[in-house]
């Protein structure tokens, strides 16, 4: 008797194990790890991938049969394979659900890996003489061109009908072939500037790397770290090798690619986002591991694109919470990342004007090597912070007379002005003037925000919607006011006060249809609009060259809150949104309204800068013994029942914890309740990276098979990049 042949197969269930099915004979020659096979899993078909190949199993009496094998080739390789399974491993997921979130969604539903490439036409056997006209044709048009993109058949007038009978007779073929001439061709490098001292000290090191060096690249915002990325990438791509830019979800515009384009003429350029086709993406996906493309620029989960030669990471704003994923697999592409450029022997960039505590502290450890750039590239000049008392000012829409002041000064010398605001919507909620009745979401622990021109009220956690009373539903009075501001009503506000001025608004609302954020900006980099207001999307990355002030409505709501990391976020917004203000060779102006002037980081932040304020403040994490001094992790619980929530989480705290781990909890989360649902966490800190994976391992394990946990939607998170 024959050894049967048994496939371990990874499936997406939320089980965290694998599931083994029989290979029958005429499977065997082709099955390999990293195939795609189709399964019968209780009633419904699955795709899965294969992960190993084994001659026995515990069930072999039991196994069902393979359906179908999909791929007759491995459809990734064996490091893929390996940082899938890191991935799994330290964020504690099963890996069938990891599979589902690394690859493309319609390998996942099994499609074919060339699917969304336009196959072509290629003649084998010109000598062939056939009878149809058509059929010659065809032949003589292949003998001219060499080959024909199936798309064009049409065109040219040859039927489907004649294609096929020609493939039967094996006169010609059906291919796709992937285009890497570029990695024969010398390389076009566009205009460059000559690198200032400190950018040229930078190039000069990562050119040096052999092997895996991770590089912080920390520089102040408009100092050229995109131009060291560019020149840096000249070292790989003239090799013919592969490179990988990972920017955050709204830093990927036009502006970024063409500069990208522009600097490299000759090499494919492609994207990777959440905005793109599953065709789209599934085109860029093969590029990258057939090498027809030189560049990939994506979002986080471009970490995940199986390039074949990867030379280079580079990842644009280091520290934007972007790179986080909160959902499924809540990996951080950061730090895949490292562990890739690690893996591949290949050098990684992280670049940031305000990188994140955990990468300076990597950074002052020797971990990683840092390389400093301090001055602007295009401007000497400083911006000048202003800290507004906003105690005892008389204000209005939030906004202090003294503020009103200083805008109308900057739109006098024909200047443009940021206002922002992190809150979107006419007002955070509405009160009663006579009862104190606040507008809240029936389903949620939160207020209903009032948004004025669709004279709705709206929740910003589940959606819901209602229309604004005409009375106060507790009292009956008609006095219904807005409590507090959001962008709707400081743009009113801005608009009545200065109605000769154009402005813009920009927030989620205001560019929910489809390029109206791209004209937007467009508007404001020809410099129509004078006052921009927005929330945190115009925060970033973009190069407004007339902006001479900006305006932080709110800074008080960071510098109290229950999430640790909300100082670390406040310094960085501030740093940010300052970049944006003095591009075009003056100083700018930030101007900061507070009631809390004389606070230390407000001081340190702005007398000496962010790389000041976060030695700082990594030191107070060490006194607190916070991350990144030690490790943490949340599991989250939500329910309809909160006994159900507290019978699970109880279950979960040990008699005795293991030396150098503690809990914490169970905590209720910030909006304790969301769409009628309870949220409730448990805080699980570690002195020893490597001692708490231990322990959440054995935890996690422990969960998968308890009943309790059946009873609610439990998920855990490793390093949380927020409390909530
Ligand atoms: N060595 C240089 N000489 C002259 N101009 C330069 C030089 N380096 C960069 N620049 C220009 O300065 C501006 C800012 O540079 P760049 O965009 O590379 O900075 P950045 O640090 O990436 O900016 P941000 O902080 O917005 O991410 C750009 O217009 C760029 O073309
Ligand atoms: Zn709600």
């Amino acid at each position: 008797m024959t050894t049967p042949v048994v496939a371990e197969i990874a499936l997406n269930v939320p089980l965290y194990r694998n599931f083994d099915y029989l290979v029958e004979p005429q499977f065997q020659t082709n099955i390999a790890v990293g195939c795609r096979v189709a399964v019968q899993f209780g009633r419904q078909q699955l795709v899965g991938i294969v992960v190993a190949l084994k001659s026995n199993s515990e069930f072999l009496d039991k196994l069902k049969p393979i359906s179908r094998l999909i791929d007759n080739n491995a459809i990734i390789d064996r490091h893929m394979i390996s940082l899938i399974e890191f991935a799994s491993h330290y964020y504690q997921n099963p890996l069938g659900e990891c599979y589902q979130v690394a690859l493309p969604t319609l390998l996942n539903k099994g499609e074919a890996v060339d699917k969304s490439a336009v196959p072509i036409i290629k003649l084998i056997d010109e000598n062939t003489s056939v009878n149809g006209k058509k059929q010659r044709q065809l032949i003589e048009h292949l003998v001219d061109s060499g080959s024909t993109p199936v798309t064009e058949l049409s065109a040219l007038g040859f039927s489907s009908a004649t294609v096929k009978s020609l493939l039967e007779k094996a006169i010609i073929e059906k291919t796709v072939e992937y285009n890497r001439d570029w990695q024969s061709k010398p390389l076009a490098i566009g205009d460059k500037p000559k690198l200032k001292r400190e950018q040229a000290i930078a190039l000069a090191a990562i050119n040096q790397a052999t092997g895996y060096t991770c590089y912080l690249l920390e520089g102040v915002t408009g100092s050229g770290k995109t131009e060291v990325y560019l020149q840096a990438l000249e070292k790989p791509l003239q090799q013919g090798k592969q490179a990988l830019v990972l920017v955050p979800e709204i830093g990927l515009t036009p502006q970024t690619v063409n500069r990208f384009r522009r600097r490299f003429p000759n090499v494919p350029i492609m994207l990777w986002h959440s905005a793109m086709t599953d065709n789209e993406r599934l085109s860029t996906w093969r590029a990258a591991q057939t090498q027809s493309a030189a560049i990939v620029i994506g979002t986080r989960s471009s970490v995940f694109l199986p390039f074949a030669k990867l030379a280079m990471i580079i990842v644009d704003e280091e520290h934007d919470l972007s790179f986080k994923q909160q959902d499924s697999l809540r990996y951080h592409a950061r730090d895949l990342a490292c562990f890739r450029a690690a893996k591949l022997a290949i050098p990684l960039i992280l670049g940031s004007a305000t990188p994140s505590l955990e990468t300076i502290h990597n950074a002052t450890n020797n971990k990683y090597q840092l390389l400093t750039l301090t001055e602007r590239a295009q401007t000497q000049s400083d911006n000048q912070y202003v800290l507004l008392d906003m105690r005892g000012q008389h204000q209005q829409s939030g906004l202090a007379l003294a503020t009103l002041d200083y805008i109308k000064k900057e739109l006098t010398k024909g200047k443009q002005v940021m206002v922002f605001l992190n809150r979107r919507g006419f007002s955070p909620s509405l009160i009663c003037h006579e009862c104190g009745w606040l507008s809240q979401c029936q389903r949620c622990s939160a207020n209903a925000t009032y948004h004025k021109h669709i004279r709705n009220l709206i929740c910003h956690h589940c959606g819901a919607q209602e229309h604004v009373p005409t009375q106060c539903p507790s009292c009956g009075s008609t006095q219904i006011i807005p409590a507090g501001q959001g962008t709707e009503q400081v743009a009113e506000f801005l608009a009545e006060s200065f109605p000769d001025t154009p402005i813009t608004r920009v927030d989620r609302d205001s560019t929910r249809k489809k390029g109206s954020l791209e004209s937007a900006l467009h508007d404001i980099n020809k410099g129509e609009p004078r006052i921009l207001i927005g929330t945190q999307m115009l925060a970033k990355g973009h190069h407004f060259s007339e902006v001479s002030l900006v305006v932080i409505m709110d800074v008080d709501s960071g510098l109290y809150s229950y999430d640790f990391r909300a100082t670390e976020h406040l310094a960085q917004l501030i740093t940010q949104v300052s970049g944006r203000a003095g591009r075009s060779g003056e100083a700018g102006t930030v101007l900061l309204q507070t009631h809390f002037p004389e606070h230390p980081l407000l001081q340190d932040l702005i007398n000496n800068g962010y790389q000041d304020f976060s030695r700082y403040a990594l030191r107070e994490r060490e006194e607190t013994l916070l991350p990144p001094y030690t490790s943490l992790a949340i599991i989250r619980c939500e329910s309809h029942k909160l006994n159900d929530i507290n019978n699970f989480l109880y279950d979960l705290i040990p008699e005795q914890l293991p030396s150098g781990i503690q809990l914490l909890g169970p905590v209720p989360a910030a909006l304790e309740r969301i769409a009628g649902k309870y949220r409730y966490q448990l805080h699980i800190q570690g002195n020893e990276r490597k001692k708490l994976h231990l322990y959440l391992h054995q935890l996690v394990s422990y969960i998968s098979q308890s009943k309790l946990a059946t009873k609610v939607r439990w998920s855990i998170d490793i390093d949380p990049v927020s409390m909530a």
